[in-house]
């Protein structure tokens, strides 16, 4: 790496346009795109070399593909589906024929996905979750989307983690360990690290503004935001988009630094310096925290950017001849209790050409592996993948593995958490907008924060209010 002088030094290109877009994730790109169609110019300034951010196709080291960051788009989300159908990118429904697995107290077993209540569990457990997921369900309804600050009780339920609600109102481990896994699969974080209030909201976000949020839409495969994958990638999206954005968007040119004056803001990067009227930063919180900003933001949004912590997440993958797990009537989804990986899907072509398991490693699982060689972590995917889909899942052709808490420019994944504490005291903060430095990325959604729903949403809204404000 260069010298941090040479680093921060504005050197090279020096550029200027209406607008400044710090980021080429979805929430940047749709910003550029809603700006430009308002006739502003913009340009884009993008640390990697590829645009996407969160949505990264995973190179499997045959020329092919697997999805390495976001993967699924379920109903309500009509905003990345919007985008999808603009960019020309098909999708198909997520494999989800047969049983699923569930290995527990070191004990594997199989349920429908089609009984009567849907996709429930075999443990005694359910019950009691029944319980609490209705005592969260009402909760959830008095939850202002994208305010929850503003919920009437916001101060009790941003004083607990998840797991402390969750202790007080369940007897069964069963129970436990479900509410448990639900906050692993959608935040990779463990129920202590989250406040029950940002839980309570992103249930309450899981909707649009004609379908209320739910859990179960959050985390089922059939009408929830698991039902649907992209052919050829989600990547496709934002590459296609980037594509159409042509020069305006610049790669290899991270933001160090963010100057604002009576001019407007001059951001610069490495190779490129930029003059705007107006800055959108498109990225979540904590990377955001990053850049170095003259004069130094508000308190309220600085310390934001310390609190809001992302999660810790690696996609592991197995690829296989065939999908095998499928003639043995199993979708290719699991819950585990132990061992690396958690939450399992297939992740094959469409044409079941050949089969592709994914895993996710979620949280301490994930930071455990930290020292561990190539060699561990292979090992320590497949034994997993072994006690849940049998010996046959121990024999890849290959593997893959990506690691978002090692990636410089996401710092872990999918999303920003709130620990107690912080939406009550900083969350306005996430998009209130600092002089002519404005906020986007899918934390600052409404609806479907934490996706790429929510992602698209944030660029839409940020456009509208940079347009007003020029
Ligand atoms: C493992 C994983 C699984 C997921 N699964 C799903 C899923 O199934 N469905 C779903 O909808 N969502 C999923 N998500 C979440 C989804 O990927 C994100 O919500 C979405 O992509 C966020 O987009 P964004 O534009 O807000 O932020 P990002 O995608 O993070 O974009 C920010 C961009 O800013 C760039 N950047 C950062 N710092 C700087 C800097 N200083 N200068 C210049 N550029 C900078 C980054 O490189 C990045 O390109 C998943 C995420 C992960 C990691």
């Amino acid at each position: 790496a260069p010298p941090a002088a040479a680093r921060t030094a504005p050197s090279g290109t020096a550029l200027s346009a209406d607008v400044v877009i710090v980021g080429a994730g979805l929430a940047g790109l749709t910003a550029a795109r809603d700006l430009i169609a308002a006739g502003r110019s913009v340009v884009v300034l993008e640390a990697r070399d590829r645009p996407g951010g969160r949505v990264y196709g995973l190179p499997l080291g045959d020329g092919t593909t697997a999805e390495g960051g976001a993967e699924f788009i379920g109903p309500t989300q009509d905003r990345i589906a919007a985008l999808t159908n603009e960019m020309g990118v098909a999708t198909f429904p997520t494999y989800n024929e047969g049983d699923n697995v569930y290995y527990r107290n070191g004990r594997r077993s199989l349920y429908a996905t089609d009984g009567l209540l849907g996709a429930v569990p075999p443990d005694w457990g359910v019950l009691d979750l029944e319980l609490a997921l209705l005592r969260l369900g009402r909760m959830i309804e008095d939850v202002p989307v994208g305010e929850p600050w503003k919920a009437a009780k916001a101060d009790e339920w941003d004083s607990q983690t998840f797991h402390s609600w969750s202790r007080s109102n369940s007897l069964s481990s069963g129970a436990r360990f479900l509410m448990d896994v639900f906050v692993s699969s959608a935040l990779s974080a463990r129920s202590r690290d989250v406040s029950l209030l940002y839980v309570l909201h992103y249930a309450a976000a899981a909707g649009n503004a004609d379908n209320p949020g739910s859990i179960d839409r959050l985390i089922n495969t059939r009408d929830g935001a698991q039902e649907l994958r992209f052919a050829g990638g989600p990547e496709q999206v934002p590459i296609r988009l980037a594509a159409r954005l042509g020069d305006a968007v610049r790669y290899n040119a991270p933001v160090r630094s963010i100057a604002t004056g009576g001019h407007g803001v001059t951001v610069t990067a490495d190779g490129v310096t930029v003059s705007a009227k107006r800055a959108v930063v498109a990225m979540s919180p904590a990377i955001a925290g990053k850049i170095d900003f003259s004069p130094g933001l508000p308190a309220s949004r600085a310390q934001l950017m310390q609190r809001y912590p992302m999660g810790s997440v690696a996609k592991f993958v197995g690829v296989y001849d065939t999908p095998f797990w499928r003639e043995e009537n199993l979708t290719g989804q699991a819950l585990a209790d132990s061992g690396a990986i958690d939450v399992t899907f297939d992740n094959s072509p469409p044409d079941g050409s050949r089969g592709i398991l994914m895993g996710f490693i979620n949280h301490d699982n994930v930071r455990r592996l930290d020292s561990a060689s190539e060699e561990a972590v292979r090992a320590a995917g497949l034994e997993s993948f072994g006690k849940l889909f049998g010996d046959r899942a121990k024999s890849p052709v290959r593997t893959a593995m990506m690691r978002w808490d090692n990636e410089t420019w996401s710092g872990g994944g999918p999303v920003g958490l709130a620990p107690p504490g912080v939406l009550t005291g900083f969350g306005p903060a996430l998009r209130e907008p600092c002089g002519p430095v404005h906020w986007a990325g899918t934390e600052t959604s409404d609806y479907w924060t934490g996706y790429m729903d929510g992602a698209v949403r944030s660029g839409e809204r940020v456009a509208r209010e940079v347009d007003e404000a020029l």
